[in-house]
């Protein structure tokens, strides 16, 4: 029998039809829904007089548009009619909906893995870039348009052309302080933002292995950064460990049957990917991004860059109009940029080992004076697995603010926004001009060197931290 990489095994599971010359047909495991995409796509359904095919393989939440304080008041019109829309289309369509008064509302890509949702082996859709989170456990998950939303409501298929396949290894060990955050961001600065465009990445190596689930989330989550269409993590152990006992995991002798199958996915020894990259992860050191796109990014111990540095012209340009946006001079030391804000949430760190570590950097020490920070659970049940540990005293305490479930700062498409010109430490996945509010400056960092940021007001190495006593209530 052939040798077969698991994108390979997972893509041959899930045709249904092949056409020479033509995009395949893939049969959909898991749709996931959330406000902003999927007004039409419902819209459409109802022209055609349609109806969803599995509601019972199709799931809803609300996220983006979510204020994080006071959530039911929504004040701005857009927001609240495309919250109310969604309400509405669950109503009529029958698809299960994780309301603003659900504990398990949250950002989506919080929501299907904590619920047991998410399984290796499944297809999983959503009108959302960041889907690619859920390949974490050996799922194909990737972000569709609109119209291609309501192609999946219609048939549960999707029209696709098979990616080629791209293993991108991670040699040795992350070093304390240095976090997944980091490794993906180090990946994507050391190979741009397109390196993957076409590819599936797989992540492989001692330094996956050695992740928890929640790290191998945010490392997946971000590879679209890397213009992936999707980023896997074959499932192990530490997969299956995670789903056991979750509400839409099989049970019991089920679960078993489950693991045995799920563990058949993982790429065959001998098999061979398009293309291969390997990655250091000994010698990487906590990251911090100086521009505008989530490749401008380096350690926390160099400089600014100056854009002469880059080899290529178009690099030099890009390089120059990012500096000017972000009003940073070359050859200045990270370390010296002072912040104005801080947030510490979403669909990369928005998870209850998120909080737990920025939790132990912030305990016994206070927010800078000149800081507004606010921490963001990525869902209803991170926010009380959270205050169950007692890190939401330990937050607020330091002076953080302590926020409910939503998408937040991550993108300016609800109250928490930028002002023009503030400079922001967040542990999101894009730093685009005006991305958390028109004229904001984003660095995209760990959660770990976001509290360090927060405390002394400026970035600042957590290697080199005093860790305080630290303890789970
Ligand atoms: C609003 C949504 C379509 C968008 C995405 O697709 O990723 C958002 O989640 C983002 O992170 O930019
Ligand atoms: S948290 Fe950010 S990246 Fe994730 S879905 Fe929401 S807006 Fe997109």
């Amino acid at each position: 029998m052939s040798k077969k990489t698991m994108f390979q095994k997972i893509w041959d599971n899930h045709v249904i039809n092949q056409e020479e010359g033509k995009p395949s047909v893939i049969y959909i495991d898991l749709h996931l829904v959330h406000e902003v995409t999927s007004p039409q796509a419902f819209e459409g359904l109802r022209l055609s007089g349609r109806k969803v095919r599995r509601p019972d393989l199709t799931f809803a939440t609300m996220d983006h548009n979510v204020p994080t304080k006071d959530r039911f008041n929504i004040t701005d019109p857009i927001s609240k009619q495309q919250i109310d829309t969604l309400s509405q289309n669950c109503r009529d369509f029958g698809v299960t909906l994780f309301d603003l008064d659900s504990l398990d509302q949250g950002v989506v890509h919080v929501m299907g893995p904590e619920l047991g949702l998410t399984h290796p082996g499944k297809t999983i859709v959503c009108g959302d870039s960041h889907t690619s989170t859920h390949g974490a456990f050996g799922a194909l998950a990737f972000g569709i348009g609109t119209s291609e939303v309501e192609h999946v409501l219609a048939t549960q298929t999707l029209q696709q052309s098979r990616a080629k396949s791209l293993e991108v290894r991670i040699n040795g060990k992350l070093k304390p302080g240095v976090t997944a955050k980091d490794l993906i961001l180090g990946v994507i600065a050391k190979y741009g933002t397109d390196f993957a465009t076409g590819y599936v990445i797989e992540y492989t190596g001692e330094a996956i292995r050695g992740l928890s689930m929640e790290e191998r989330m945010t490392v997946c989550n971000m590879s679209i950064e890397g213009g992936a269409r999707a980023g896997l993590i074959a499932p192990d152990e530490t997969t299956f460990n995670y789903l056991r006992g979750r509400e839409y995991v099989p049970q019991g002798a089920d679960f078993d049957t489950a693991v045995a199958e799920w563990s058949k996915l993982v790429t065959d020894e001998g098999a061979t990917y398009d293309w291969v990259l390997e990655f250091d992860a000994d010698s990487l050191i906590p990251q911090v991004t100086w521009g505008t796109s989530p490749g401008m990014g380096t350690s926390i111990t160099s400089l600014v860059p100056d854009p002469q540095s880059f080899e290529t012209e178009n690099e030099r340009k890009a390089a120059e109009k990012a500096l000017e946006y972000m009003d940073l001079t070359p050859g200045t030391p990270m370390t010296e940029l002072k912040v104005d804000y801080v947030f510490i949430g979403s669909c990369t760190n928005g998870r209850i080992e998120d909080l737990r570590a920025a939790a132990a950097i912030a305990q016994g020490y206070t927010v800078d004076p000149s800081v507004t920070a606010i921490v963001v659970p990525g869902s209803g049940r991170v926010k009380i697995q959270a205050e169950k540990e007692g890190l939401d005293k330990i937050f607020t305490e330091a002076g953080f603010e302590w926020r409910d479930a939503g998408c937040s700062m991550c993108l300016a498409m609800n109250p928490d926004v930028l002002q023009p010109g503030q400079r922001c430490a967040s542990t999101s996945n894009r730093n685009f001009e005006g991305r958390q509010g028109r004229g904001g400056r984003t660095h995209l960092v760990s959660p770990a060197m976001a509290v360090a940021a927060a405390i002394k007001g400026h970035f600042y190495d957590v290697r080199d931290w005093e860790i305080k006593e630290y303890q789970q209530a």
